[in-house]
């Protein structure tokens, strides 16, 4: 139609799925989301990164990458193709368009076998070294999506701060055996993903935000993490783009 420019896909049209959003939390900003990616984009993400996993690293309080026992997961980035600059564009559409595509850093999955986990964390950064403007500065947002699950138990995405739901429906997506007192957990549901917002108005992290991808008792679990920086991110840390 007059007035929009479509970005040419060579190809490849960049159809989004219509994914269904539940609010889940207004402060901080965290929301589920149904169907987000679809079942050919899951299987396209896993061929395009067979044989590159390799020991997630975690950065401590200096900045320092390392491979600690918070962190027991394989994890690989994944390599930008028409289909995931489609993905992309998704995230940045849920976020309101505004959001240039240069803030967000290169898609990582993540691959629990049984017994791995990812401890509590934030997604923000505390120091200095690890949101430089080279890097965009802080992650404003994250996705964690959900890519597969095979014969899993366990592996939800726990967020201990952030209160239970009440409504019973909320029970699809969310581990309603949870005691309680231990916030809120989401299930691995392959398609779905979880939203939120790291950052406060300021630019501060919201501490609220801390969570944990908790130990996967048997079969495996695989994810996707979106990140979003305040910024852009430079050439060095994602890659080339051929179109914007
Ligand atoms: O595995 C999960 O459920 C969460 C993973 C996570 O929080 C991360 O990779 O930053
Ligand atoms: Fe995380």
């Amino acid at each position: 139609s007059p007035g929009l420019q479509q970005v040419p896909l060579k190809g490849k049209e960049c159809v989004h799925p219509p994914y269904t959003i539940h609010l889940f939390s207004k402060a901080p900003l965290v929301i589920y989301i149904s169907n987000f990616l679809t079942t050919d984009e899951r299987s396209h993400l896993q061929d395009v990164t067979k044989g590159t996993f390799a020991r997630s690293a975690v950065a401590d309080e200096s900045g320092e990458e390392g491979h600690r026992q918070t962190r027991t997961s394989q994890s690989t980035t994944v390599p930008r193709d028409s289909i995931v600059r489609c993905i992309e564009s998704r995230a940045l559409a849920f976020q309101g368009f505004e959001i240039p595509r240069s803030h967000l850093e290169p898609l990582q999955l993540v691959q629990y076998s049984s017994g791995e986990k990812y401890h509590l964390h934030t997604d923000w950064f505390e120091s200095p070294e690890r949101m430089t403007s080279e890097v965009g500065g802080n992650r404003l947002s994250s996705f964690f999506v959900y890519i597969a699950a095979g014969n899993l138990t366990g592996g939800g995405t726990n967020f201990p701060i952030l209160n239970a739901p009440y409504d019973e429906r909320w029970c699809e997506f969310v581990d309603c055996d949870e005691p309680w007192d231990n916030g809120v957990t989401f299930k691995p549901v392959p398609g779905n993903a979880v939203f939120w917002q790291n950052l406060n108005e300021d630019g501060s992290g919201d501490p609220a935000t801390i969570h944990a991808g908790l130990p996967v008792t048997s079969g495996s679990k695989l994810g996707m993490n979106i990140w979003t920086r305040q910024g852009p991110l430079s050439e060095k840390f994602r890659g080339r783009d051929e179109e914007t």
